[in-house]
């Protein structure tokens, strides 16, 4: 059952009216005009006719690492596809799947596959989701990524706490904020200016590594970078990341936890270091999307067994 082509997703030049652009509008404010609290609100109404319990936590899975979903127990999946005005993953890596289900002993819903602003996205499109997981009834956001090892103290494989980030597509005026502010998600609370100081959660942050000790995983902390991409880094640009005071680099997860911050999530976040990055003209490796697959999936067990063991404190302490 399919409702929807993917033109729905943000992307100008459509038949539908509320994606023709104003002279000069800024791409994410024609997403946020086609994303309307009314199109969200029927998007998650769609759901809860397939899924009736209500979800608490929202995962999205990174490049490789959507095994994460196959924790879940009695899942409901429900595709991309048939999820009306919802994008699809292009990505290898990514799958197309809301998954539900439980997870030591909490409801949860993971985004198997996530969306990129290289895929065409805008950045709008790319972190709409979050507001449907939150509108679901999901308070927590657990977000993974797979990421390049900007610090050169990072080896391939390590799990990295995100405990801030520095939102490049941002800085160079590209938020998926941009647009009109729908004052009905003030709800979560959505001000026109959302702080994002603490975007990432300190107390989960401090929870994970009790979790990661007890596991005897010695876990990472930093900086994560998100780009644009689909280039990885040149080694001026990775220089300059290590300057500015990044540790991991992607295309992924900033424009996710913006919106997230924004509609009151507390947000845990977690990048697997799948690759180095190039450090110098000497260097003969290059980065790979293949590499970066076969990381995450030999990782993936132990980033689960992490969450797995999150959640169940998210249980014990929930108010
Ligand atoms: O951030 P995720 O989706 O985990 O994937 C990362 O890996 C891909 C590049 O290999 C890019 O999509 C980058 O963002
Ligand atoms: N931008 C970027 N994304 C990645 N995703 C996985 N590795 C990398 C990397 O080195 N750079």
């Amino acid at each position: 059952m399919s409702h929807q082509t993917n033109s729905s997703a943000g992307l100008t030049g459509t038949a539908d009216s509320s994606l023709s652009s104003s002279v000069g509008e800024h791409p994410n404010a024609i997403t946020n005009r086609f994303y309307t609290y009314e199109r969200v609100e029927e998007i998650v109404g769609f759901i809860q006719k397939l899924v009736t319990t209500k979800p608490e936590i929202a995962i999205i899975c990174g490049s490789g690492l959507g095994g994460l979903a196959e924790l879940v127990t009695d899942k409901i999946v429900v595709p991309y596809a048939d999820i009306p005005h919802f994008p699809r993953s292009t990505v290898v890596g990514h799958r197309s799947n809301l998954v539900f289900g439980n997870l030591n002993g909490l409801y949860v819903v993971c985004m198997q596959g996530r969306f990129h602003p290289y895929e065409g996205y805008t950045t709008a499109t790319c972190a709409f989701p979050v507001r449907v997981m939150r509108m679901l009834g999901a308070h927590t956001l657990i977000v993974t990524c797979a990421a390049g090892g900007v610090n050169k103290g990072f080896s391939v494989g390590d799990i990295m706490l995100i405990k801030d980030h520095l939102n490049f597509p941002n800085l160079a005026g590209n938020n998926p904020l941009i647009g009109h502010n729908d004052e009905r998600y003030h709800l979560f609370p959505g001000p026109r200016f959302p702080p994002v100081g603490h975007a990432y959660d300190r107390a989960y942050l401090l929870k994970m590594k009790e979790v990661a000790k007890k596991h005897n995983v010695e876990l990472r902390e930093g900086v994560y970078c998100g780009l644009g991409g689909p280039c990885y880094e040149t080694i001026a640009e990775i220089n300059m990341l290590r300057i500015l005071g990044g540790d991991a680099v992607g295309m992924s997860t900033v424009h996710e936890v913006t919106l997230a911050a924004h509609c009151g999530f507390r947000t845990l976040g977690l990048a697997l270091i799948t690759n180095k990055c190039l450090s110098d003209y000497n260097t003969t490796y290059e980065p790979v999307h293949e590499d970066v697959i076969r990381i995450s999936e030999l990782k993936a067990n132990e980033l689960q067994q992490l969450i797995f063991d999150f959640v169940g404190f998210i249980k014990d302490h929930r108010t």
